[in-house]
């Protein structure tokens, strides 16, 4: 079965790939990125300077998905630029994952990347739901505009950026008005995780993570449902842009849903987390029967085709 993909004019053997921020902080991690069956492979969102992170426990698993509240931990910058300028290309696509606390911060990142001039493809990460005092910049529409013009100037290739979930028709339109004003922003991810959920453990009648008071971001089958649906409204509303879907995937069904729902690439996060990289091979697998049962011979075939009654 032909599981190729693309994106902007790159060519992918399949559509998978890590959600920013799983398995990709440390080399090693992303080493076994590159080995594993996922089509491409993304950094951990970097700032300017090294950064640890909201104290611990700040990751829980449960039967539906996952809480977050990492608080940006990365190596900085320069470590993933670093990857990047060593890689090979010739595997498989790589991207990195920007997520600067400031405009200053991106610019600088997005200029040294720029003047790498690498084949990896950036995502900004407008989205972080976890660092305290730093608001998301997706859920304030007027410093999206600001960033995007700023970065589309500074950065002048095409990019992508990470989106966090909306709930609301109205903001949908919005904020892909403001998308359909850069045409350097050629790729939008949705979602992130859905920010500031809280889950309480009763036996200890506590919450289970650390920072925040135990509020931080959800994954999983929490998850699907409004990833999907964020996917589809900007997929509509976004024609001369592609969009990657991430969100709820621990299944090839739920592969499917995002290619139905629009989505060329579709990330995995809390399933990953929980499984390893073993799990792209299997999802692969059960991609592939499932398109082999309905006939497909393309995934390029399922792209947006979702039907409507
Ligand atoms: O807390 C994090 O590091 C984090 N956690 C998330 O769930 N999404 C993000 O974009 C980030 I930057």
């Amino acid at each position: 079965m032909d599981l190729s993909a693309s994106l902007l004019d790159i060519r992918f053997a399949n559509p998978l790939l890590n959600a920013s921020g799983v398995w990709c902080r440390y080399n090693e991690e992303l080493d076994g990125l590159r080995d594993s069956a996922a089509g491409s492979f993304i950094t951990k969102s970097c700032t300017l300077a090294t950064r640890a992170g909201n104290p611990e426990p700040r990751y829980y698993a449960t039967p539906l998905g996952s809480i977050n509240s990492m608080g940006l931990p990365n190596e900085g910058y320069t470590y993933y630029l670093d990857y990047a300028r060593a890689y090979d290309y010739a595997k498989k696509p790589l991207f990195m994952s920007v997520a600067g606390l400031s405009l200053e911060d991106n610019l600088a990142m997005l200029a040294a990347i720029r003047d790498a001039g690498l084949p990896a493809v950036v995502e900004l990460n407008l989205s972080c739901p976890n660092v305290p005092g730093k608001p998301q910049i997706a859920y304030d529409f007027a410093a999206m505009d600001r960033m995007l013009e700023a970065t589309s100037r500074e950065y002048g290739r095409p990019f992508g950026v990470k989106m966090p979930p909306y709930f609301d028709i109205a903001h949908f339109d919005e904020a892909a008005a403001i998308l359909n004003k850069y045409p350097l922003v050629a790729f939008i991810t949705c979602i992130n995780s859905i920010g500031n959920a809280l889950v309480i453990d009763i036996e200890q009648e506590s919450v289970v993570i650390k920072p925040k008071d135990g509020f931080g971001g959800i994954g999983g089958d929490y998850v699907l449902p409004t990833a999907l649906a964020n996917v589809n409204a900007f997929f509509r509303r976004c024609p001369q842009k592609q969009v990657i879907g991430c969100g709820g995937v621990k299944t090839g069904e739920h592969v499917f849903m995002h290619l139905l729902a629009g989505a060329s690439l579709v990330q995995v996060g809390t399933a990953l987390q929980e499984e390893g990289p073993g799990i792209f091979a299997r999802l692969n697998g059960e991609l592939a029967a499932l398109l082999e049962r309905k006939g497909y011979t393309s995934i390029e075939a399922v792209l947006g085709k979702l039907k409507t009654l």
